[in-house]
């Protein structure tokens, strides 16, 4: 039988903590051997004495060598040992989890389903040293998070085709048909900051992404913590998270917390959060009724979200209290307007501000609307493709302001979308950014999960143009019994996941239609083998001025789309490269990639 933790704390006199232990996820005796003295302070037990007891308790349990496993499934729903008093109840977590949807190989989401009342059994371990990669110079970081198969993919018989081979490297094993009906595979790689397998719990993930983040901002820093991906490959899993396996808002709330109540200030500091929605490019409070926000800017060019509702909250578990009040209120626009959570970016902003409410350090944590449905459009209506549009839109100025953060350019486009108008502040000064893509192991997700990857790989890249010498670059093998024929195929493939597949199929018809197809012809004569030029050749040509330019050609009707790429393979014909070359602004070596 499990020793009892409120009776462990009894027999030295701490009973009276017991609460608050339960609150921080020490629910079993088993539990207090993993404590250390840094993790003393947050439990409460400051005075010489009580440290001394627990002291003294933690090397008991230590000797006893308790079994420190399968403790989430054992304690009751108060959180604790049955019949004694629960933790702090202020924040009620419905705990409400799909059945169907738990993940295959885990079994203590059952406990999450299970655990009702605050917990949120959140980790016992001090924090270790911060990531010193980031912390030392580098301001941006882009991760990957791959999660693992749900119970309802197994059941469809899904496989699972990304492997996670080291701590940087992800793979996507990608099935492919070919013409004569044989099976064969491409795989994609890419390269990142940090690559989180399916074992990796919340807590890994905090550590490496935004721990470092939190340390800057209890300095007085700014820092934006964003989760990418699309919709179900686990995004509020990361952030959110359940009572038993907290997400990076409670993690980085309980650091934020822990750390006011130990550090010897003159003032005290107060912790504000608010919480709102971006929608079609507008402005949503999702702390008040979701009522309309604008973003105005001031005479020194400081963006403020006017009658943005903010509150004050003094603990963790108020604080994810407020969280899920926001939550709620998005899911609630879900159901009118947004028929997936994942068409609007969610904000969230905890501030630390002194007694004269001056800011004394700011992070957001950016919940970002997935790029799938962009593609998805097959039979788009118009509210479909204004947020498909609203959304690319964003995610491209966003990476531009990323860029311009790291190379510390001194122009920003922060007005190109309400996304980056709003974090503008977070963008400019000392500033630290982390970037989470959340990905969807199984195979009937690879396409999106490829496009999550790629733009996940763009940001890094964008990390400096140097970072595309420096940094490994995501690229794609195909098997090596590959015909001739094949290659070519999965070129033409390959051409059609740069410009949509549905441009693709338009511009095949629009041919028909309209005869412009020679055009086309001409101009992949021009270049040689049977390849349209690239965006980012496009751009260096300066045939197009922004990724916003490329877009809007994508985003056009199909016809207005093919006379756009005729009259750029019109322009190149008429300007010889050297010439390009010569008449741009800022002249890079071009490479024009030969496919055989
Ligand atoms: N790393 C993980 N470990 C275990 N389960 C996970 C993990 N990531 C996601 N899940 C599970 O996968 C399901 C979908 O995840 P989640 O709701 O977080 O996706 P999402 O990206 O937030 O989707 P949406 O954009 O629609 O809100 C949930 O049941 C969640 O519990």
């Amino acid at each position: 039988m499990p020793l009892c933790l409120y009776e462990c704390l009894r027999a030295v006199g701490l009973q009276s903590h017991y609460a608050r232990f339960t609150s921080f996820g020490v629910h079993r005796a088993a539990h207090l051997s993993v404590l250390t003295m840094e993790d003393y302070p947050i439990l409460g037990i400051r005075s010489m004495e009580d440290r001394t007891r627990l002291f003294h308790l933690v090397k008991m349990v230590k000797a006893l060598d308790l079994e420190y496993e399968d403790d989430d499934a054992d304690y009751d729903a108060d959180g604790g040992d049955e019949g004694y008093p629960g933790a702090d109840s202020n924040f009620t977590y419905d705990g409400s989890v799909d059945p169907d949807d738990n993940v295959c190989d885990d079994d203590d989401e059952k406990g999450a389903a299970r655990t009702a009342g605050y917990n949120y059994g959140l980790p016992l371990s001090s924090p270790p040293a911060p990531n010193k990669k980031q912390l030392g110079g580098q301001r941006i970081s882009v991760c990957l998070r791959k999660r693992p198969l749900t119970h309802k993919e197994c059941r469809r018989g899904e496989a699972d085709v990304v492997t996670t081979p080291s701590g940087e490297c992800v793979i996507v094993h990608e099935n492919k048909e070919a013409v004569d009906l044989s099976q064969y595979k491409l795989q994609h790689k890419f390269y990142f900051d940090q690559v989180f397998g399916a074992e990796s719990s919340n807590e890994d993930v905090y550590r490496r992404t935004a721990y470092p983040l939190v340390l800057h901002m209890l300095k007085g820093g700014k820092a934006t913590c964003f989760a990418y991906g699309q919709t179900g490959a686990g995004k509020t899993h990361t952030m959110l998270g359940s009572p038993v396996r907290p997400g990076l808002y409670a993690l980085a709330a309980r650091d934020i917390f822990a750390y006011l109540s130990t550090a010897h200030m003159h003032s005290p500091l107060l912790v504000y959060v608010s919480f709102f929605e971006i929608y079609c490019g507008q402005l949503y409070d999702l702390l008040d009724h979701r009522k309309r926000l604008f973003a105005r800017e001031d005479g020194q060019k400081v963006v403020h979200i006017v009658g943005l509702r903010d509150i004050r909250v003094d603990s963790v578990s108020s604080l994810l209290e407020v969280i899920s009040q926001g939550t709620e209120e998005r899911t609630q626009g879900m159901s009118g307007v947004n028929p997936l959570s994942s068409r609007s970016h969610a904000l969230l902003q905890i501030q630390l501000r002194d007694t004269n409410q001056q800011i004394a350090g700011r992070m957001w944590f950016v919940d970002l609307a997935g790029s799938e449905r962009a593609s998805d459009t097959k039979e788009p209506d118009r509210q479909s493709r204004m947020e498909g549009a609203e959304i690319n839109q964003s995610l491209l100025a966003l990476k531009e302001c990323i860029r311009s953060l790291d190379q510390e350019q001194s122009h920003t486009p922060f007005r190109q979308s309400k996304l980056t108008q709003v974090l503008k502040d977070s963008f400019v000064g000392d500033s630290m950014t982390c970037m989470i893509a959340n990905i969807s192991p199984g195979h009937l997700a690879t396409e999106h999960t490829l496009n999550t990857l790629r733009y996940a790989d763009r940001v890094k890249e964008l990390r400096g143009e140097i970072g595309l010498r420096r940094g490994r670059k995501g690229k794609t093998i195909h098997s090596p019994k590959c015909s001739v024929g094949e290659k070519r195929r999965l070129s033409r493939e390959g051409t059609e996941a740069i410009f949509g597949q549905d441009r693709g199929k338009h511009e095949k018809r629009s041919q028909k239609e309209t005869g412009e197809g020679e055009v086309r012809k001409r101009g992949e004569k021009w270049v040689g083998k049977k390849q349209i030029p690239q965006m980012s050749q496009l751009m260096e040509y300066g045939v197009l001025r922004s990724e916003k330019e490329w877009m809007a050609t994508v985003y056009r009707p199909p016809t207005a789309a093919l006379t756009a790429r005729a009259s750029l393979t019109t322009f190149q014909l008429s300007h010889p490269i050297n010439e390009l070359q010569q008449n741009d602004p800022s002249p890079q070596p071009v490479n024009i990639p030969t496919h055989s």
